[in-house]
C-alpha cells in the first residue's frame, strides 16, 4: 500500500502508515444514542502531515481516540503499518497528544516527557531536554503540571508524544492554548516529526497548522466531507 508525492520531477512512493476503513462509533447515554462516526475512511502515509478540520462536534476527537486505540470502533478497522489494531499500540507505533493532555500530576514536566523513554524504552533522556528547550519550557523542566500554565502543560504533552519518534503521531488541537510565539514552535516540532518519517494527523481549528500540512481532511457530521490540498 503506497501513497506518492511529487518532489521536483521525481515521484516518491511512501507507505501508508495509518489506514482507517469504515469507522463507526455510537455513544449511548441517557438522552439516547449519538452516532458520532459514520463510516470514516482515511489514510496517512509515512512522512505526511495531514490536518483534520471540521466544525466543533463533528467527531475529530472521537476519531483520534479510535485511531490511537484509546477507544474501540463499533465497526471498521484501523491499520498501523498494515497490521490491524486489536489492542492499544506501543509508544513507538502510535502516540496521541489528547485534548485533555493527560499529564501525571505527581511527576515534573521532564519526568512526564521521559515516561515513554523509561516505560517504553524509546527515545532518549537527551532528547527530552532538547524538546523542552525547543518548545520554550526548558526552564520549567522541574516544575509540576499544577505549577505551570495550561499552554506550558500542552507543550510538555506534545514533547511526550514526539519523544519516542512514533511511526504514527496523532495530535488533538495541539496549539489550542498557545500564543503567537509558542504556537509556531509546536507546529515546527510536528512538521519535523513528519519530515523524519512519521505519519502525522492533527485535529485543529488553526490556520497556521493547516498551512504546515501536506493536505487537509474535512470531517462533518461524522463523515469525511472533503479533502483539501493546499
Ligand atoms: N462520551 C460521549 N458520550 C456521548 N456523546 C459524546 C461523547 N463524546 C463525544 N460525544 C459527542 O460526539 C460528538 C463528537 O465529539 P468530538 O469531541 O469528537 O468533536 P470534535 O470535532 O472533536 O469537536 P471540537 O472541535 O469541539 O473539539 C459531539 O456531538 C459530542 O457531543
Amino acid at each position: 500500500m503506497t501513497a506518492s508525492r511529487e518532489v521536483g520531477a521525481t515521484t516518491v512512493a511512501r507507505a501508508v502508515a495509518l489506514r482507517a476503513t469504515g469507522i463507526e462509533r455510537t455513544f449511548r447515554h441517557a438522552g439516547g444514542p449519538v452516532h458520532v462516526l459514520r463510516g470514516v475512511d482515511l489514510a496517512v502515509a509515512a512522512g505526511e502531515l495531514v490536518t483534520l478540520s471540521g466544525p466543533s462536534g463533528s467527531g475529530k476527537s472521537a476519531l483520534l481516540a479510535v485511531l490511537a486505540g484509546f477507544d474501540r470502533a463499533d465497526a471498521g478497522t484501523v491499520e498501523l503499518g498494515g497490521e490491524v489494531l486489536t489492542s492499544p499500540p506501543s509508544w513507538q507505533r502510535c502516540a496521541l497528544l489528547p485534548q485533555a493532555l493527560g499529564l501525571a500530576g505527581e511527576l515534573t514536566l521532564a519526568e512526564n516527557v521521559a515516561l515513554p523513554v523509561r516505560l517504553g524504552r524509546v527515545g532518549s533522556l537527551a532528547r527530552v531536554t532538547e524538546l523542552l528547550v525547543e518548545l520554550g519550557i526548558g526552564d520549567l523542566a522541574d516544575r509540576y503540571p499544577a505549577e505551570v500554565s495550561f499552554g506550558q502543560q500542552q507543550r510538555a504533552a506534545l514533547a511526550r508524544a514526539v519523544v519516542g519518534s512514533p511511526r504514527v503521531l496523532l495530535a488533538d488541537e495541539p496549539t489550542a492554548h498557545l500564543d503567537r510565539h509558542s504556537a509556531p514552535k509546536a507546529v515546527q516540532v510536528l512538521r519535523q516529526a513528519a519530515d523524519a518519517g512519521a505519519a502525522v494527523l492533527i485535529a485543529t481549528h488553526h490556520d497556521e497548522v493547516h498551512r504546515a500540512a501536506d493536505r487537509t481532511v474535512v470531517l462533518d457530521g461524522g463523515r469525511v466531507s472533503g479533502r483539501v490540498s493546499p
